[in-house]
């Protein structure tokens, strides 16, 4: 089928290791797979690559690269793998390094230009350089030009920042977003960073153990509960909104998303445009009644639908929705999928909220529950 990859793998290792997936993924945007150290990321990464040879299927955009009866090797696959470590050579220019990248491809088959590649990496500047004169990121930005102008179809990032220290991971970020939002193909990015996650992806699996554990848009599956991708300080979700009105006098915008909007500090983004933001779970209290004799600027409605405890018995995490259940619902019912006080709050957007378990037993907040989202702070990602 178009505009899916499906990716099914079975293999093990002598070790006792074994993977087993089956993934439907976009074939467009930024997929990041994220899992704890020895969950198979770079496995399956490997196994979609043909580097290593799992019983399975692939298929991208409709085109089979592998079942039961075929299995295209590793040089016939129309993708470009980026490690951890950029492997340039060393007595090349980094013109020389990148045209070494287009070589192989022939005029009529190039799909991305040399100038195009340079400049959505900002390598103009530095194409007359050996690679022993760039810094760690540079050297990155190089080797993932090089990588494009093999013109893929389909571009495998395993943990290209996880060598780069933090100042390194600031400058390159950028790039890496322009990349997904310029690019038509879709990437497939490894990483145990949330914050990478919470930055770059469109859409998220978590492995664990070799299984897949979550596949789904990105602000849904961080919002999950149930996920050993949060439950720290830095647990929250991740959303995308657009700039709808700003109020210069205070420096604020405001943002919109599915069900509700927020004002946060305006950084100059025009109106109309996208960005993405993070709301923390510490950021959020939850309150019976709305308060808006307070210095918090947002104040949203929302419903319960979950609550789980935290490794400290004093905290809870609580997932609400935004919206309230219809008017002259029954309002203090569990969730329930066929439940239309339920329904009407689907597709909204999630929030997580910590709070103290006394709190929440202190508001009985139970799914259901119409509650006040009260944000005391929310961020641009930049
Ligand atoms: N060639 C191999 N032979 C034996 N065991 C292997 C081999 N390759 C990987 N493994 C094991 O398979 C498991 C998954 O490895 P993999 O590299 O896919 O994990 P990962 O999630 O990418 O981890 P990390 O984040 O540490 O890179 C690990 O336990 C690893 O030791």
């Amino acid at each position: 089928m178009s505009g899916i990859i499906e990716a099914r793998f079975r293999t093990g290792f002598k070790g006792g290791f074994s993977l087993d997936i089956d993934l439907r993924l976009p074939a467009a945007g930024l997929t990041a797979l994220f899992g704890h150290s020895g969950s198979g990321k770079t496995t399956t990464l490997r196994c979609i690559a043909g580097l290593n040879r799992a019983e399975g299927t692939l298929r991208v955009d409709g085109e089979t690269w592998q079942d039961k009866k075929r299995f295209l090797p590793v040089h016939r696959r129309p993708l470009a793998y980026v490690f951890q470590e950029a492997s340039l050579f060393p007595h090349l220019s980094v013109r020389k390094n990148l045209e070494y990248g287009a070589r192989r491809i022939p005029d009529q088959d190039r799909r991305i230009q040399f100038g195009q590649a340079a400049e959505w990496l900002g390598l103009s500047a530095l194409l007359d350089r050996r690679p022993a004169n760039l810094s760690g990121g540079e050297r990155q930005r190089v080797a993932v030009a090089r990588a494009l102008l093999t013109s893929p179809r389909l571009l495998l990032m395993d943990e290209p920042l996880s060598a780069l220290d933090h100042k390194s991971k600031r400058e390159i970020l950028p790039y890496l977003e322009h990349l997904r939002d310029a690019l038509s193909i879709p990437i497939l990015y490894v990483t145990h960073s949330p914050d990478e996650v919470a930055r770059l992806a469109d859409h998220l699996v978590v492995l664990d153990k070799g299984r897949v554990l979550a596949n789904g848009h990105l602000t849904e599956t961080l919002a999950r509960l149930d996920l050993p991708i949060g439950q720290d300080e830095d647990t929250g979700i991740a959303l995308e909104a657009k700039v709808v009105e700003r109020d210069a006098r205070w420096h604020l915008m405001r943002v919109a998303f599915p069900g509700g909007s927020l004002w946060i500090r305006d950084h100059g983004q025009a109106i109309g445009q996208k960005v993405r933001m993070r709301v923390l779970a510490r950021d959020v209290s939850l309150a019976l009644e709305r308060q808006d004799a307070s210095s918090i600027l947002n104040i949203l409605p929302a419903t319960v639908t979950g609550s789980v405890p935290t490794d400290h018995p004093a905290v809870v995490l609580t997932q609400v929705r935004l919206g309230h259940p219809l008017p002259g619902s029954n309002t203090g019912i569990p969730a329930n999928q066929n439940d239309r006080t339920i329904k009407h709050i689907d597709g909204t957007t999630p929030l997580i909220s910590r709070l103290t378990a006394r709190s929440s037993e202190a508001l009985a907040l139970s799914p259901g529950k119409p509650v006040w989202a009260h944000i005391k702070s929310a961020a641009v990602l930049e």
